[in-house]
């Protein structure tokens, strides 16, 4: 019950709708036949919400995980982003009349923003919404080739509506980026409406369940009342008037899903992943250890564990870091709406740099578990590569992730630069204000603390120099903006370095947090592994500044490979732990009872190209 909490009577109820729990193989369809079968199950798992008064977001969630394994459906975009758009950037009145309808299904919306010329600098969407003070509306248009919507999730086949981020302009003035709600197709026949040219754009990586579309305007007249008026107001005569907050208030949406994905998608990916590869490992037989002795089970190699156990400690970690991130959000966001706004800054910099980090990691650890089990590992059958192309989706969209990491970095250096000046720091970034140790404190006992310690130095250290080499930058005579860019990869690494500390001390914190003993000690090599990984893969970090030496660097060796060992035991156990169905792994070699080759067998035999089919018949014959 580590991880569950109460979503077990919700997976339960999803597991007994046959539709979920034993649908066609994913695996032999075409994208159109997984597209319209996700569609069928979208349907279906409307219909449950309203049977079994599923209301609450986090119990559709749990649903969704059974109804949906491993892959986006349509409605991702429409109740991760469409929703809490309406909710966050509407008015009351515009929350009472569009929310209970989304809420419902009877609309399905998208979010609008990405364009064939720009995605990540939003400054330059080009798409224009000018308020016409004679018809009361905004008339959307796409002037450029570029300025075409391209990407938003659903928008290809399914959405009837959706929020548009557009440039206002009134009086030929340009007044930025705004959110507008848009009617995209006719609820009668679902033809879109005219003055819009929209569609699918075509194969992708993964994401095959989902239409992501296109959508060029041509000068496209919406009512005043469709523009999100909770903190800007176009009033009838064309005044525009808005309250004296924070413009990027607007980026909400972004926002709201970088703080869910670590969780939704990096902790829970690389978990499945890790969950399929140490099962596999403990049935597979390989080789020999011994001479005239049984084959091995694969995860009694050295070289197995060093390869799957820190990643089974990054899947942990991952995971509370995911769950720590989310109870941020609402706590913050909290804050925001009752008026406090001083900590969305560090809400921005804190999730950006998570969603980079973690779904960086969590997409190099799956492509780990899939290389760790072999030749089956390369094969559908495994479900690796379902889960990878997805998740890998995580590291580009909301925000490609260097350029996430590079607004951490930005917080980062302000944070700096205040405390140069006698400011002093909190929250996430309060250790910028310490002093630190210059010389490690570790020893072959290797306590949490000390190891997360070892962490702080690395990031403070890293931080520290990024903002002189910054400064040296522009006192040898280039402008910011040149010194920037050639700092950035200083930048993006000291960053990663923030968020590798933060993710540790959250580890450290559920460890002390939890009560039971042997709990606890499990969790605590698990945590270990895990710095100590983080410390070997990066001791060019450690070791530069003289801060950890030669032979603190041997012991973390030592332990490291003693606590492959020591995690043996419970290694399976611990995937357990994560407690996914089979439905939800998709996975033969993942399964929980461990019969894979017979399954294997069976699987390929209904493979399609064992059909009978004339033409490849006729063209082998
Ligand atoms: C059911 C619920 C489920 C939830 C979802 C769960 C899981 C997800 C699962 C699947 C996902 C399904 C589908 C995927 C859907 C994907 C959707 C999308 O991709 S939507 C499009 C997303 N697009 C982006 O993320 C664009 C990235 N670019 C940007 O955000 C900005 O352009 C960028 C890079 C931040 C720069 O912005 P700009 O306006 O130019 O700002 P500056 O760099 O000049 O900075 C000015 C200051 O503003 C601060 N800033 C920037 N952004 C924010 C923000 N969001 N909030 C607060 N502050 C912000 C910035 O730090 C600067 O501050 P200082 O001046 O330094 O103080
Ligand atoms: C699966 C998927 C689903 C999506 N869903 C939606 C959706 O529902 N709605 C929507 O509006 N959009 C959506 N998008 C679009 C997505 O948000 C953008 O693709 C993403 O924000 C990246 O922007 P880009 O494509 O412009 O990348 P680019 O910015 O063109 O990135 C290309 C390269 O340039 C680098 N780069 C760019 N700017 C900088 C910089 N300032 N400094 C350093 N390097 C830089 C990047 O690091 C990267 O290496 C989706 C995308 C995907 C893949």
């Amino acid at each position: 019950m580590l991880f569950k909490g109460g979503g077990l009577p919700h997976e339960s109820l999803a597991l007994q709708e046959k539709l979920f729990g034993a649908g066609p193989d994913y695996n032999f369809m075409t994208r159109i036949e997984r597209f319209k079968n996700s569609l069928v199950r979208v349907q279906h798992f409307i219909r449950c919400c309203a049977r079994y008064n599923l209301h609450d977001h986090a119990d559709k969630k749990w649903f969704e995980g059974v109804a949906f394994p491993n892959e986006v459906s349509v409605l991702g975009p429409h109740s991760g982003m469409f929703i809490p758009t309406l909710k966050e950037q509407g008015s009351e009145e515009q929350i009472q009349k569009w929310v209970p309808q989304a809420e419902k299904h009877q609309i399905m919306g998208t979010y609008i923003q990405t364009e064939l010329g720009h995605g990540t600098f939003v400054r330059g969407l080009e798409t224009t919404a000018t308020y016409d003070p004679k018809t009361e509306e905004f008339i959307l248009n796409s002037p450029t080739l570029t300025s075409i919507k391209w990407w938003p999730g659903g928008l290809g086949r399914t959405c009837n509506f959706g929020i548009v981020m557009a440039l206002l302009y009134i009086d030929g003035k340009n007044y930025g980026m705004h959110p507008f709600v848009v009617q995209l197709r006719s609820l009668k026949t679902h033809e879109p409406l005219p003055g819009l040219t929209m569609g699918d754009i075509g194969p992708k990586f993964g994401f095959d369940t989902v239409d992501n579309g296109y959508l060029q305007f041509n000068h496209f007249g919406i009512p005043r009342e469709n523009m999100l008026m909770k903190y800007c107001q176009v009033l009838k005569n064309g005044t525009y008037t808005k309250q004296t907050r924070n413009p990027k208030f607007s980026y909400g949406a972004m926002i709201f899903v970088r703080s869910m994905v670590v969780y939704e998608v990096a902790g829970q990916g690389l978990a499945k992943a890790c969950t399929i590869a140490i099962r596999y490992s403990a049935i597979r037989r390989q080789s020999e250890l011994k001479k005239s002795r049984p084959e091995p089970q694969i995860l009694d190699y050295q070289t197995q564990q060093y390869k799957l156990f820190p990643l089974l400690a990054l899947a942990y970690a991952v995971w509370f870091t995911g769950v720590r991130m989310k109870e941020i959000y609402f706590m913050v966001n909290n804050e925001i709406k009752q008026g406090h706004t001083e900590r969305l800054p560090e809400l921005h910099a804190i999730s950006s740099g998570l969603k980079a980090f973690t779904t960086s990691m969590a997409s190099w650890g799956i492509e780990r578990c899939r290389l760790a089990c072999g030749g089956h590992g390369y094969s559908a059958a495994s479900g690796l590569p379902k889960i990878y192309v997805n998740a890998t989706g995580g590291c580009t969209y909301e925000g490609e992730n260097t350029v996430m990491l590079l607004q951490c970095a930005r917080f980062l250096m302000n944070i700096y630069g205040g405390v140069k000046n006698g400011r002093r720091p909190s929250g996430s970034v309060n250790y910028l204000g310490e002093r630190i140790s210059s010389r490690c404190t570790l020893t072959s006992e290797f306590t949490l603390k000390s190891l997360a310690d070892a962490f702080k130095h690395r990031a403070a250290r890293m931080i520290k120099e990024a903002s002189e080499r910054l400064n040296r930058l522009q006192a040898s005579g280039n402008d910011p903006e040149d010194s920037w860019n050639l700092n950035s990869v200083v930048l993006t690494k000291a960053a990663e370095a923030h968020c590798h500390y933060y993710m540790v001390l959250v580890f450290e914190s559920v460890v002390e947090s939890v009560e039971d003993n042997c709990v606890k000690d499990i969790l605590r090599q698990l945590c270990q592994l895990l710095a100590l990984c983080g410390i070997q893969e990066n001791s060019g970090d450690f070791i530069q500044d003289g801060f950890l030496n030669n032979d603190q660097l041997e012991l973390v060796k030592q332990k490291q490979l003693s606590l492959l060992s020591e995690i043996r035991p419970n290694a399976v156990l611990l995937v357990d732990a994560f407690e996914f169905h089979d439905v939800q792994l998709g996975s033969i070699l993942g399964r929980f009872d461990g019969n894979v080759y017979e399954n294997l067998f069976k699987w390929a035999k209904k493979t399609p190209l064992n059909k009978p089919e004339d033409l490849i018949h006729r063209l082998l014959r």
